[in-house]
């Protein structure tokens, strides 16, 4: 079965060595029924050109650098992936509120249809144990908490964050801030690196507006099916 929607929720996560199978699988793809994320692999060996390319074929293109540097090379840095004409930018929240600010006030000065500009948490890859090691005396869900608030306070339009940590975010955070959640895995699909991970229909019934979904697509026998299946499994949230 395909589903169609004006606003998909599932957002396609290319992170291919070979600028040819991602194209071949674009192909393959609507725009009514996904966006693609495009991370820093893709951006590494293809560049901007490529993702002005892909944002010409329709989709809503994430690109996902994960900034995170002094404010002024933020500034300029979301500046510059704005000019791409992507959807949505992305830097980490850990930058700090300066850096956040300086984020968010150079893509306002860019116009209207700016990109939308989300903040990473906590990766999903990271279990408490390697929390511990980076900041001691916190639960995942306090920092992602706490990194959440402080993206809202500082004007972006949402954040990074596991599907495991939704339900406790929307009862804090504005309806309208955007989760954005990877570490999706169908059942039965492989975890990968992945740790904080929740199936597609439970992450959108815990609050979540979209899905990043990447390997259970992108390596599947067939992706298209794949991708199918997901929407068909989540098609009460699709508008
Ligand atoms: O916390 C984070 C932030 C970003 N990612 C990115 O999402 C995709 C997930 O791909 P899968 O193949 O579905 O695991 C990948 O591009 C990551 O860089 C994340 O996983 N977790």
């Amino acid at each position: 079965m395909s589903l169609t929607s004006c606003d998909p929720k599932v957002i396609v996560a290319l992170d291919f060595d070979n600028q040819n199978a991602a194209n071949e699988l674009i192909l393959k793809l609507d725009p009514n029924a996904c966006r693609l994320k495009i991370g820093k692999e893709m951006f590494t060996y293809f560049g901007p050109d490529w993702v002005k390319k892909v944002v010409a074929l329709g989709f809503d293109v994430f690109l996902d650098l994960k900034f995170h540097d002094i404010p002024n090379t933020v500034a300029k840095a979301v500046k510059a992936a704005a000019s791409l004409g992507v959807w949505m930018v992305n830097v980490h929240a850990s930058g700090g509120p300066d850096m956040m600010k300086a984020a968010i006030k150079a893509l306002k000065e860019t116009g209207t249809n700016r990109p939308l500009l989300t903040a990473v948490t906590v990766l999903t890859s990271m279990d408490q144990n390697q929390l511990d090691s980076v900041v001691g005396n916190i639960q995942i869900s306090e920092q992602v908490k706490r990194l959440a608030l402080l993206t809202q306070e500082c004007g972006l339009d949402g954040v990074v964050c596991s599907a495991q940590e939704a339900i406790e975010l929307r009862k804090v955070l504005n309806n309208d801030f955007l989760l954005v959640t990877p570490g999706i895995r169908p059942i039965g699909s492989k975890t990968g690196d992945q740790v904080r991970i929740a199936t597609p229909l439970s992450a959108l019934q815990s609050g979540v507006n979209y899905l990043v979904i990447g390997r259970p697509i992108t390596q599947a026998t067939d992706p298209l099916s794949s991708l199918n299946d997901i929407n068909a499994s989540i098609c009460h949230f699709a508008k």
